[in-house]
């Protein structure tokens, strides 16, 4: 029997530079909703989660004006320099209630359009797996490579192993406590969880996710994502209720 516990990350102390907006892009609204409401009512739709922890931004003003800063199955710690920073230190935030095995479920802030049955079959094509695994969607565009610092095209890349890493990334506590610090120490770029783990040696597993999971990043994203999100349905508010 499967006695793991499932934790959710959100790594959300971003300032959004690329959004060029006049705050961080997670308190930037959508239909009336700040994007980063969204993105954690969607989460904790699923009933498996123990807990939440937040990594903010030490300045961030805009949380206590959220939705989400009212539920007590969330919980918020200061976020760091990098994203993997701030994944670290919401790992540290839940050293005292997660066990080695548990599950932690890392989900950008600026993710909201994940879609539920891609949680749920995230979580169960995983839940057996001794590392973990991510979402991920098949690259479709024909690849270039340029030289480096150029336009001029080298080469066309074969795209048929080639993947683009998505959210939820999904591991077991420890290894993925572990496999950050060890990567942060190595000077180790860390764009995502799976990246941190791979230098550990270990081998995460694809579960292929739905290409409309969209990560909010440029002024045009918000459009699309807000025309996503009302195709896929915006979903009512965060569940108040724990689940230990
Ligand atoms: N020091 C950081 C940097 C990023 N993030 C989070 O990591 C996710 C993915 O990062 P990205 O899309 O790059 O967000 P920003 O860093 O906010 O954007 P930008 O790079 O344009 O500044 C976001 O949820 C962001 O809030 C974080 O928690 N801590
Ligand atoms: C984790 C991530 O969303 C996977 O696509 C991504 O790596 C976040 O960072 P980025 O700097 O915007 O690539």
């Amino acid at each position: 029997m499967n006695r793991s516990r499932y934790w959710l990350v959100v790594p959300a102390a971003g300032i959004g530079q690329r959004m060029q907006a006049d705050c961080p892009k997670q308190y930037l609204r959508l239909d009336g909703r700040y994007i980063l409401d969204i993105t954690l009512s969607r989460l904790l739709q699923h009933p498996c989660f123990s807990g939440c922890m937040v990594a903010l931004h030490p300045e961030d003003s805009w949380w206590p004006g959220t939705l989400a800063s009212t539920n007590p199955r969330i919980h918020t710690c200061t976020g760091g320099r990098e994203r993997a920073d701030s994944v670290l230190a919401a790992l540290a935030a839940l050293a005292t209630r997660a066990a080695p095995d548990d599950w932690v479920l890392v989900h950008d802030v600026a993710r909201p359009c994940l879609h539920p049955g891609d949680l749920d079959r995230l979580i169960t094509r995983l839940s057996g797996h001794a590392v973990g695994g991510l979402l991920a969607a098949p690259v479709t565009d024909t690849l270039k490579r340029t030289r480096p610092g150029s336009l001029e095209v080298e080469a066309t890349v074969d795209r048929s192993s080639l993947w683009r890493a998505l959210t939820p990334q999904m591991f077991r506590y420890q290894i993925l406590a572990e496999a950050l610090v060890k990567a942060l120490d190595a000077g180790v770029a860390v764009t995502d969880e799976a990246s941190a783990v791979e230098h550990a040696g270990l081998i995460p597993e694809l579960v292929e996710g739905r290409s409309d999971n969209l990560k909010i990043t440029l002024p045009a994203d918000l459009a699309l994502a807000g025309f996503i999100l009302g195709q896929i349905g915006g979903g009512p508010s965060v569940p108040n209720s724990e689940n230990q």
